[in-house]
């Protein structure tokens, strides 16, 4: 039985990474700020109040691992007397700071190339490709055209894309173009066409993903987002330890927006949830389904699109909070020989300028497989995660990434002994 949970607290960074500075992201921190908000009294709001809480987390190692990426405790978080799990700080070698590029590298690929980038902040897109999108989509034109908020445009040009029929498009920091239009006014089925043609005049463009963001409501005040965004993105540049996996026989299963993300390469199952209470749901239940040699992947999502682009420092702490409180129920379904990973695929610091990601360590904690508790240091790459469950199956290394799982741990010897 061999078997691994990696769980990704989208935006979840843990203190700036050295490179921050070439990202204008220098000492963005988004678990110090938001522990720091806290303890301040300023994330009274919502239910929740007081310094953070996170108890469960702290247990794995969190707030070392953070105190190890930054210099400092996490203000006002209860640190425990005993750390249970293996807990360290990883970097990115990876060009963007985009969540494809985190979660390609946590699976072993790091993305060296640049990505293409639309860095005008107004006509971010070229003449040509809007005029190809309007002509191949038959739209009657398009609204935006710029960076934006995902949020805020839409209260901004909802009723225009309403009025009108031409969808809005705009971009951000990531290398994405992302497309929102009303669900019923528009049509879903029409909205994901619009952005499957929009992926292919990409090509040239060497962007990363485009994104269906779809919408319902009456009016400026109550426009809102769905959960049927959709994302279309390029393929991994090499294959993942997620495909090694698949091909060599195991199953994974990718909860949320983990097969998008990957462009559904080496997926054997997807399930599709939205919200973190159903996220955690869908974990649990995909584990007590698991069989012998799979990989169970799920992205906790809401921490960024909700929380982090929001720069919603209450919601964030809450969102954590929870999480948080749910852990036991994932904890008490571990079996000796099972891997549970807790990691992240970038920082969203939502005490920070702009609505954008920012350039951060992330969290690697990790339990089980005969792991020692302590400290796992500082890590080169987000890649040690892939390296390290190629190791756990027993496929072959990947180029990228070291292990942090000893060679004389049991599970080594359970995959000699060739039971899988
Ligand atoms: O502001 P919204 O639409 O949430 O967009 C955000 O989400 C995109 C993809 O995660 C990022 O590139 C960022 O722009
Ligand atoms: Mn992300
Ligand atoms: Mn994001």
């Amino acid at each position: 039985m061999t078997r691994a949970i990696v769980l990704v607290l989208d935006s979840f960074g843990i203190g700036a990474t050295p490179d921050a500075a070439d990202f204008g992201d220098t000492g963005a921190d988004t678990l110090g700020h938001i522990a720091a908000a806290c303890a301040r009294g300023e994330c009274d709001d919502r239910g929740r109040s007081g310094p953070l809480r996170l108890p469960n987390l702290a247990r794995l190692g969190l707030l070392h691992a953070h105190r190890e990426s930054t210099g400092g405790w996490a203000e006002g978080v209860a640190v425990p007397a005993d750390v249970e799990g293996a807990y360290g700080y990883a970097r990115e070698v990876s060009s963007g700071k985009d969540t494809p590029s985190g979660h390609w590298e946590i699976a072993g690929v790091p993305v060296r190339f640049a990505w293409g980038y639309f860095l005008e902040k107004e006509a971010s897109f070229p003449a040509e490709l809007i005029e190809g999108l309007v002509r191949e989509a038959g739209l009657p034109g398009v609204l935006g055209d710029c960076h934006a908020s995902g949020t805020e445009i839409i209260a901004r040009l909802g009723e225009e894309h309403v009025a009108s029929g031409k969808p809005i498009v705009y971009t951000s920091a990531d290398s994405v173009f992302q497309v929102a239009a009303h669900e019923e006014g528009f049509g879903l089925e029409r909205l994901y066409r619009v952005c499957e043609i929009a992926r292919e005049l990409l090509e040239p463009y060497n962007i990363g993903r485009v994104i269906a963001r779809p919408f319902t409501g009456e009016s400026a005040a109550t426009f809102a987002r769905t959960a049927n965004r959709r994302d279309y993105s390029v393929d991994p540049p090499a294959p993942t330890v997620l495909q090694k996996l698949h091909e060599a026989g195991g199953e994974v299963v990718a909860i949320g927006k983990i097969a998008d993300i990957y462009a559904h390469c080496g997926i054997s199952r997807t399930v599709k949830a939205s919200g973190h209470d159903a996220l955690f749901d869908a974990t649990l239940e995909a584990l007590t389904q698991a069989g012998p040699r799979s990989l169970i992947m799920t992205n906790f999502v809401d921490f960024d699109m909700v929380h982090g682009h929001r720069r919603d420092v209450a919601g964030y702490a809450a969102a954590l909070e929870h999480f948080d409180g749910r852990l036991p129920e994932l904890l008490a379904r571990l079996g000796d020989e099972d891997l549970l990973i807790l990691t992240a695929d970038h920082g969203c610091d939502p005490t920070w300028s702009g609505t954008d990601h920012t350039r951060e360590h992330v969290p690697v904690l990790a339990l089980g497989a005969g792991l020692a508790a302590g400290s796992l240091g500082g890590r080169e790459t987000f890649a040690d995660i892939g390296q390290s469950l190629a190791a756990l199956f027993d496929l072959p290394p990947m180029a990228d990434g070291e292990s942090f799982l000893a060679p004389s741990t049991p599970l080594t010897g359970t995959a000699s002994s060739g039971g899988h």
